[in-house]
């Protein structure tokens, strides 16, 4: 994201030279904000959460125009519940990053996590960046489960030289729930319309049987069980990788952040909105794409890369055959041509006798003009100028017919008594 900031940046420089740093910074970082937010709605929810949750939470983006769903009196800031549910990836970690060459062939060593905790020299190597890019979107994860890699439960921030001085993820997340006074996993069960469990046995609807059992073994009581806890164990939702309690928090939290803030991609507010043709702009990018732009020497991805590429299903395909977001649509107007008038922005003028445009960012607004004398008109403006504006033919011609006199004077400009 900040070399496609740095992209973004780059390019808008090119189009508006007279942009200085701040107007460069502020319109990349909105656009990469936007594109940030579609990609994560668009593409990366529905597998986390299945279409279902989406759909009932309300997730699903626009495919076209402007959101009216934005709420001044909702609350878009981070629940604490979230900081711990959202930790869920901690179980689709593998052991290890597999690196791949330019034709998806592996490169020895992998990237084993625990040599490489504070500890990002690696990256600097040419090409490793787009090594393990490859290798990320070409191998499956770890199934979301109640299992962690032994890397980060055994030897997160390990000391080499001092055994047994890793630390134990799972440990510190549910240390971290109760460090922030969260409730019980059964108290989120009843508040995301789940039966509050009464006994171990109760959860059997959403927790498989031997993990269960397993529970029994470590929690002297139901209601102990801890949020992080229950909300990794449960079965999947249907076409997602999250549990209904975990969906629940998650469903919630990006609803909010989507209804609750202001500048959200999609909202119509005037003041902070993007025109219609650069939203369609921003409705058109990837994850694929951004891959793409940002990587190395990376020429083909994946049409969705949260998805294993499959020849037929989802394929690798050239970088320049998928969309992306074309920048010209920021280049900013110092003027707009109106017919034969051009006018500057921001400025109106009186494209003909009965109507008035003014050059806004988005363009030429034209509107008519409400003529309280036509006599006056006459004598601003030749007869043909007025005859050829049709504003001006439907608010005077009866006025000039009940007048014909007018017409017959020396001074009369209008001639239209003879039309
Ligand atoms: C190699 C990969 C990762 C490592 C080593 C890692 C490690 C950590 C550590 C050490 C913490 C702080 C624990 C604490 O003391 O409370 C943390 C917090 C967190 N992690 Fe991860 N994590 C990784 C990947 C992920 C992924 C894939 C996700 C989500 C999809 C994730 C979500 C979170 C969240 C939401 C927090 C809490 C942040 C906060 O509240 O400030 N992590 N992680």
């Amino acid at each position: 994201m900040m070399r496609e900031h740095n992209r973004v940046a780059g390019e808008l420089k090119r189009l508006n030279k007279h942009w200085n740093d701040e107007q460069l910074f502020q319109n990349a970082r909105r656009i990469v904000t936007a594109i940030n937010q579609h990609v994560t709605y668009n593409e990366w929810l529905p597998r986390v959460l299945g279409w279902n949750a989406v759909n009932l939470y309300e997730l699903n983006l626009l495919p076209e125009g402007y959101s009216e769903d934005y709420d001044a009196y909702c609350n878009p800031t981070v629940l604490n519940e979230f900081g711990i549910a959202f930790r869920f990836g901690h179980s689709l970690l593998k052991p290890s990053l597999e690196r791949m060459d330019g034709i998806f062939a592996k490169r020895n060593p992998p990237v084993k996590l625990s040599e490489h905790f504070f500890n990002p020299d690696l990256l600097y190597q040419p090409g490793m960046l787009d090594e393990i890019i490859r290798g990320l979107t070409t191998v499956s994860m770890e199934t979301l489960d109640q299992f962690l890699t032994d890397e980060v439960t055994n030897h997160l921030f390990e000391d080499k030289r001092q055994p047994f001085s890793g630390l134990d993820l799972a440990a510190l997340n549910i240390q971290r729930g109760r460090d922030h006074g969260l409730q019980p996993y059964n108290e989120y069960r009843a508040l995301c319309n789940l039966t509050r469990a009464r006994s171990f046995d109760d959860l059997h609807r959403e927790i498989a049987r031997p993990v269960i059992e397993r529970m029994k073994r470590t929690y002297a009581h139901v209601d102990d069980i801890d949020l992080f806890t229950g909300g990794l164990i449960e079965t999947p939702l249907h076409g997602g990788l999250v549990g209904p309690t975990f969906g629940c928090t998650l469903g919630i939290q990006f609803r909010n952040l989507r209804c609750c803030d202001r500048f959200w991609y999609e909202n119509a507010d005037p003041l902070v909105r993007f025109t219609d043709p650069q939203l369609t702009e921003i409705r058109k990018v990837t994850l694929s794409k951004l891959l793409c732009d940002n990587c190395d020497y990376v020429e083909s991805e994946q049409w969705s890369v949260f998805d294993l590429p499959d020849p037929f299903l989802n394929p690798r395909v050239s970088c320049r055959d998928l969309p992306g977001v074309n920048l010209e649509l920021w280049k900013e107007r110092v003027s707009c041509g109106v017919g034969k008038t051009n006018i500057d922005i921001s400025g109106a003028e009186r494209i003909s006798p009965c109507v008035m445009c003014t050059c806004t960012k988005e363009g030429p607004v034209c509107q008519s003009l409400k003529i309280d004398n036509c006599f006056h008109l006459a004598q601003s403006y030749s007869p043909e100028s007025i005859l050829n504006d049709h504003v001006c033919k439907v608010q005077c011609a009866f006025a000039f017919r009940a007048f014909p006199q007018v017409a017959t004077q020396d001074s009369n400009q209008l001639g239209f008594a003879n039309s």
